[in-house]
């Protein structure tokens, strides 16, 4: 078997096409979606991704800007800007580029972006939210892997799916929403002991343990479903997942690439996040807090 190739580019040229559209039909009220990008410190990979999210929005009709502070900027300040930008009439979404530096209250400065403008889904309320199925905003990873398998039409309820890895803004909040969907979630580390026990039940296999060649052919069941997160940076610059592409590739029947899988579908996701926030703050859209449940 040679694995499908799940295109994370491909789609997400199409899903961008109609946020044009969505777009068009905001500015016949008046109104561009806005999005403020704080990027702190000199982390060249941040200074990369935050360029790409930048010139994404412009594709579609975003306005967007970045706003850059020193490594130095106390949480006070930081907070300061955010309760501004809260304020804003038309700035729809804040982003904070993560790492902070380590003397920066995170939690704090999370917690303090307002949950309507929390496009990342990072604020407490909406981790608390991706639980109770109440969420404002769904992370753009995991939402972004959502949307890869709902335009391949892989069915989820019922699925033996496997998460490696599990952070904040990645394996926690997609083993919630495949858990949502109806999946049967195992969540594992990269130190799970016998990982390949769990991976090899996998119908749908997530990798997100930042580990480059953590998935090897034999640790896939035949004919699953492989979505790798994995970033990777090689000494020669190039990038590459967790899974060993080319030996998983024979056994599975769908793979994501890296590049060009779920990297790309981060960042559309974070536009779709942002132009629904307009359309719900200026009533195009029901805003999800408001509705009884
Ligand atoms: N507050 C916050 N929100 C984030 O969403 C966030 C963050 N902090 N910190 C870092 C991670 C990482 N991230 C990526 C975005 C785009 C690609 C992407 O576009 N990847 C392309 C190109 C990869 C390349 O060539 O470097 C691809 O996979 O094809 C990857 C990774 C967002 N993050």
């Amino acid at each position: 078997m040679t694995a499908r190739l799940i295109d994370g580019r491909m789609l997400s040229h199409r899903l961008r096409a109609n946020m044009a559209r969505r777009i068009a039909v905001l500015a016949e009220t008046g109104v561009t979606p806005g999005l403020a990008v704080l990027l702190v410190g000199e982390d060249p990979a941040s200074a990369v991704y935050v360029g790409r999210k930048i010139k994404a929005c412009a594709s579609v009709g975003i306005r967007s800007h970045t706003e850059r502070y020193p490594a130095t900027i106390t949480t006070e300040a930081l907070l300061a800007r955010i309760t501004e930008l809260n304020a804003a009439e038309h700035i729809h979404g804040i982003l904070l580029q993560l790492p902070l530096p380590a003397h920066v209250d995170m939690a704090r400065v999370l917690e303090t972006i307002a949950v309507a403008k929390d496009v990342d889904g990072f604020h407490l309320y909406n981790v608390g939210g991706l639980v109770t199925g109440h969420t404002v905003f769904s992370p753009c990873t995991p939402y972004g892997v959502m949307k890869l398998l709902e335009s391949e039409a892989i069915p989820i309820a019922g699925q033996n799916v496997v998460v490696v890895g599990a952070s904040n803004i990645v394996g926690k909040p997609m083993a919630l929403m495949l858990m949502a969907a109806g999946a049967t979630v195992s969540i594992c580390h990269a130190g799970t002991r016998d990982l390949a026990q769990y991976t090899i039940m996998a119908d749908i296999l997530v990798v997100a343990a930042g580990v480059p060649g953590l998935i090897l052919p034999q640790m896939v069941k035949r004919g699953a479903v492989v979505i790798d997160v994995g970033i990777n940076r090689l000494a020669d610059g190039r990038i590459t997942g967790d899974v060993d592409f080319a030996g998983v590739s024979a056994r599975a029947s769908a793979i994501t690439p890296v590049p060009g899988g779920v990297g790309p579908m981060t960042v559309t996701m974070l536009l779709e996040n942002t132009i629904m926030s307009a359309e719900r703050r200026h009533g195009l859209i029901p805003d999800p807090r408001c509705i009884a449940a």
